[in-house]
């Protein structure tokens, strides 16, 4: 199967504090990977390295065959990046801010389709500001997906959804999936995790403590639930050095 993105050995550090330590990882094409662990685990400089947009002390990304701090302009058209919180202009309404992203690329998907699936067709003309907190995270995903990437980025995907637009954006998801789509995620809900990911990784202060499918975690625990293993795994580690 075809390796997308590609990260071996990488670690880094700020100020000295190991953030990242020795981390491997290989997503193959049109697979969900889940990053997971603890506030302060890692997760996030792992994909900036991965976007280049911090640089690793050491270690080898690749994405997409390309070198991401080489090659940004070229990666910046296939892939599709969920961002917490989008830096927008003040007064910008929803299918304007859609009409923006839609410019920047080449290729993209048509906005009101994404707006459509994701429930928020009647909010194209409302003030981005003024929508809920659910409404913007997925308004974000939406915005991650015009590109038409070829991989996508999701931080926490659906932190703060409803129940309902939780379950959509699985759905829709892993439509895109079957499509060929790659999803790396993040996400602190284990239910999210088995129903999305075929790998994962579980990070615990920067270092790898199980990498493979959640059957694999599950199996390699003394637990039946993900969510007790997942625990187990990141809390394990600390007991030992008691
Ligand atoms: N710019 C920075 N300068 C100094 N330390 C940083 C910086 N960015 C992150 N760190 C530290 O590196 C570690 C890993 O942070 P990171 O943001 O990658 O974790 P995370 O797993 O994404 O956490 P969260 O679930 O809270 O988003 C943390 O201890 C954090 O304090």
């Amino acid at each position: 199967m075809e390796t997308t993105i590609n990260v071996k050995q990488l670690s880094k550090t700020y100020d000295g504090i190991l953030a990242v330590d020795n981390v491997n990882i290989s997503v193959a094409r049109g697979t969900v990977f889940g990053l997971l662990g603890a506030n302060g685990a890692g997760k996030s400089t792992i994909i900036e390295c991965i976007l280049g947009t911090k640089r690793q002390d050491s270690g080898e990304v690749s994405i997409l065959g390309m070198n991401p701090q080489r090659e940004r302009k070229k990666l910046f058209e296939k892939v599709g990046v969920q961002f917490q919180e989008a830096n927008y202009q003040e007064n910008i309404r929803v299918g304007e801010l859609c009409e923006v992203t839609e410019s920047l690329y080449k290729t993209t998907i048509d906005y009101k389709v994404l707006l459509k699936q994701f429930g928020l067709s009647e909010k194209s003309k409302s003030l981005v500001n003024e929508l809920s907190s659910g409404q913007r995270q997925r308004l974000f995903i939406i915005l991650a997906l015009i590109p038409n990437p070829e991989i996508v980025f999701l931080d926490e995907l659906t932190t703060g959804l409803d129940s309902k637009a939780r379950r959509d954006v699985w759905n829709f998801l892993s439509y895109l999936k079957k499509q060929g789509l790659t999803i790396l995620l993040t996400s602190h809900f284990m239910d999210e995790i088995e129903a999305l990911c075929d790998e994962i990784c579980i990070l615990k202060q920067g270092k790898t403590v199980f990498y493979g499918n959640v059957n694999e975690a599950i199996l390699a625990s003394p637990f039946e639930k993900l969510e007790d293993a997942y625990l187990w795994y990141t809390e394990e580690f600390e007991n030992e050095n008691i």
